[in-house]
């Protein structure tokens, strides 16, 4: 069984508050976009990822995954982080095949995991095996993948101590390792910890170039 994840990605000016400062603010926007692109590029290789569908409204955000080849979809009438996974869900469902149909499992994968392994991804879809599941965040309340039981709705409930709003809805914790899936970037301090466990090309580049940045190349 092969599973489709949803990335929501907000609108760039608003996107990553919290991370701002941590590069120079006219990088910052660049910054996200590196973050995100490593995010989608890792998840597109993990083994049982079919497709993977990021929805943001931003036209940048579109144009530079058009670009790069990714797949993106503005978001739905109804605003909101759960309402545009929930529209990416649902657009993901209505274009399967008969094969398809009410059988699949559809995940939605934080956009902030820029030193996201596919083998860490792929590890904890094979370990779900269809059931609906979700992994927490190195600081263990909040939610970097959530996949639907396969066929069921995904119900995503993020936000403040999603950890916790996921178990209680029967979601199975996945407790696997995997330090690059749970290390999702809020704020400065969480991206020196992504730079120590490895960043992806992007993000990489992106620090690289900055003169007097935060990573000496
Ligand atoms: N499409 C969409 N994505 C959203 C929305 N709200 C949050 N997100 C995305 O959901 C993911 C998780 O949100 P957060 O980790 O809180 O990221 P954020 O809201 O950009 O960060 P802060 O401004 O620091 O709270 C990020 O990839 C966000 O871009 C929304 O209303 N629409
Ligand atoms: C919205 C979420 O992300 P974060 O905690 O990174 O803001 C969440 O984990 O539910």
């Amino acid at each position: 069984m092969e599973t489709d994840l949803v990335v929501p990605v907000k609108a760039l000016p608003d996107a990553k508050s919290r991370l701002r400062g941590a590069v120079a603010p006219d990088e910052h926007a660049n910054l996200v976009l590196a973050v995100l692109l490593d995010t989608v590029t890792a998840a597109g290789e993990a083994d049982g990822v079919r497709r993977v569908l990021v929805v943001s409204s931003d036209p940048t955000v579109a144009s530079v995954l058009a670009a790069e080849g990714f797949e993106c979809v503005p978001e739905g009438p109804a605003r909101g982080l759960n309402e545009a996974l929930r529209h990416g869900a649902a657009l993901l469902r209505q274009s399967d095949g008969p094969d398809r149909k009410d059988k699949g499992q559809i995940g939605a994968l934080q956009a902030d995991l820029p030193a996201l392994r596919p083998d860490d991804l792929a590890a904890a879809i094979k370990t779900a095996d269809g059931r609906r599941a979700f992994c927490a965040d190195r600081q263990t309340t909040g939610t970097t993948l959530l996949l639907s039981a396969a066929g069921h709705p995904l119900n995503p409930m993020f936000g403040v101590g999603s950890a916790l709003a996921h178990a209680a809805s029967g979601a199975l914790p996945l407790t696997g390792q995997w330090p690059s899936l749970r290390c999702d970037v809020d704020t400065a301090q969480d991206l020196a910890v992504a730079r120590e466990l490895g960043l992806g090309l992007r993000s990489t580049a992106l620090l690289c170039a900055m003169a007097g940045g935060p990573i000496e190349c």
